[in-house]
């Protein structure tokens, strides 16, 4: 039984995050200006490039937060917050400035994705939903993006809503895989929301209800002919592949020949390099050459890269469990930290988090993320991160050097600086218009068409620049030196 109406997102959020509010707010703190960067440290699945998704539900959750009197009433009743803090909070609503990459920009580790600038109050609230969005969404484009490398031009169908982590993440996770290149779903509702294309046959069910292969595809094609489209595609691996499924699909096709559109058949098991190689063969004898081979089972961009290898006959391909899961590494790891805060005199102070692992010590301040564009041959030289301060475009040279090892650097020149970074919330008020669906993914073809193709390669890619500028790097090595020498001082 719901004890309590579930009706907003505003308490989809960490319990630590409201403590560290309502600390905020009794010291009266909640309202200085502050500034978080989220970002991930590695790309997944050991690929040259990451795919960003989800700025589209991250607009809709900001735009519509604030707690309702059922989250009140919880936060009262379950956990005795104090009225006024609970008055404070019923209140609140976004009112920052959130800066953020395109939804289809590639995105690499340690470069802000998206920068919230707001009350230390309101940033801290919506840090859980916009990581949640963000880690999954991310790393499914990402994958998608991946195995499309792999498929080439041929279509990838998204197959995958059973096996998802549930309804949420089937239909986010789809429009992921949209954003990534894949070119049509099986869910209807993904279809119906998002405008994405879907597409689907039949399963293995069907057949055994009318217990011969024959049989249902004929009933089949019944309601084929009636539909649209017309579109003819049996599933043809219940009984017996080559001996049975086939033979059944172009014995229906030829007696509706010129009443449907016999698209397709679709392997589901077996060895489907051999199976595709003979179903080929005797579709071809049979006069339809143009009839589409379709394969799922399992499939992820290592046994697509397999099967083509062997020279399988396959011309789609159904992608399921394994995309819409990130079965291979199930999350991105993106974080969101702290990198300026109001201090005592009402001025922006830079703040930096210090670890015993150098990957996790943060950049601090205000910063901007630039792509740096080669004007010779329009290919990404590297990305430029540099402080809120710099401006890289009205520079002529400018020298970019590895922030580990600095002696790793190139002068650069006869560059276009792109910064990545667009106005979405400007002051709580929403000033980006959404593109479409299909533009985001043509984007991504665009986007990727400026990667040299060695961060590109799904095996052991070279590792993209992600340059800080020396104004930038020296600003964080004052800011370690700064916090070495406090903690010297504390002994
Ligand atoms: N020629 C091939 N080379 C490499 N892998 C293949 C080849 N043919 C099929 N596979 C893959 O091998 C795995 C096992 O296929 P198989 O048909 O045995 O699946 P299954 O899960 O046992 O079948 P079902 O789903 O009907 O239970 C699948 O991931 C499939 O994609
Ligand atoms: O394998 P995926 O990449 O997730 O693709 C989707 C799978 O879902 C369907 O079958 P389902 O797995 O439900 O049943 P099956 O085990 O009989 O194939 C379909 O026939 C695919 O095999
Ligand atoms: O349309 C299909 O063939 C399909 C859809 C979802 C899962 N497996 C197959």
């Amino acid at each position: 039984m719901e004890r309590y109406t579930d009706d907003s997102l505003a308490l989809h959020t960490d319990a630590y995050q409201i403590n560290m509010v309502e600390t905020y707010w009794h010291d009266n703190i909640h309202n200085k200006r502050a500034v978080f960067e989220l970002y991930f440290r590695k790309l997944p699945f050991g690929n040259g490039f990451g795919v960003f998704a989800g700025l589209e539900r991250i607009i809709e959750y900001v735009k519509a937060f604030h707690f309702t009197n059922s989250d009140l009433e919880y936060l009262r009743e379950e956990y005795g917050y104090e009225e006024e803090f609970l008055a404070f909070l019923k209140e609140l609503r976004f009112t920052g400035t959130i800066r953020s990459m395109k939804e289809g920009e590639l995105v690499f580790g340690n470069e802000a994705i998206l920068q919230v600038e707001s009350t230390l109050a309101e940033a801290q609230l919506i840090e859980t939903a916009l990581l949640n969005i963000v880690n999954y969404q991310t790393l499914i484009a990402t994958k998608a993006a991946r195995i499309k490398r792999v498929i080439g031009d041929e279509p990838a169908l998204e197959f995958g809503t059973r096996r998802a982590q549930e309804m949420d993440a089937a239909i986010w996770g789809t429009r992921a895989a949209f954003i990534g290149g894949f070119e049509a779903t099986s869910n209807l509702r993904a279809g119906k929301k998002f405008g994405i294309p879907v597409s689907g046959t039949h399963a293995h069910s069907m057949v055994q209800t009318y217990k011969s292969d024959y049989v249902a595809m004929k009933k089949y094609a019944e309601s084929c002919v009636r539909r649209k489209n017309k579109v003819f595609l049996p599933l043809v691996d219940t009984y017996n592949t080559l001996k049975s499924g086939v033979p059944a699909a172009i014995k229906v096709a030829k007696e509706y020949e010129g009443k449907l559109e016999f698209s397709g058949i679709r392997l589901d098991s077996g060895d489907m390099a051999y199976l595709s190689i003979k179903a080929r063969k005797m579709l071809d004898e049979a006069g339809f050459t143009n009839t589409k081979i379709v394969a799922s089972n399992d499939l992820d961009e290592y046994t697509i890269l397999n099967l083509k290898a062997q020279g399988a006959k396959i011309d789609i391909w159904g992608i399921g469990t394994k995309l819409i899961t990130a079965f291979e590494q199930p999350a991105l790891g993106a974080v969101y930290k702290l990198v300026a805060i109001e201090d005592e005199n009402g001025n922006m102070a830079d703040t930096i988090k210090i670890s015993g692992n150098p990957e996790k010590v943060t950049t601090p301040g205000l910063k901007k993320v630039y792509r740096i564009l080669n004007r010779e041959n329009n290919r990404a030289e590297g990305d430029y991160i540099v402080l809120a301060t710099e401006n890289p475009e009205k520079e002529k040279k400018i020298k970019m050097f590895h922030p580990t090892h600095t002696f790793i650097n190139k002068l650069v020149t006869n560059f276009e600086a792109r910064n990545l970074h667009h106005p979405i919330f400007v002051d709580g008020k929403l000033v980006y218009e959404l593109p479409g669906i299909i533009e985001i993914q043509n984007n991504v073809k665009a986007n990727m068409e400026m990667l040299w193709d060695e961060y590109k390669r799904s095996l052991n890619p070279e590792e993209y620049p992600v340059d800080l500028s020396k104004k930038c790097w020296d600003n964080k090595m004052r800011e370690i030196e700064k916090v070495m020498q406090s903690v010297e001082e504390m002994k």
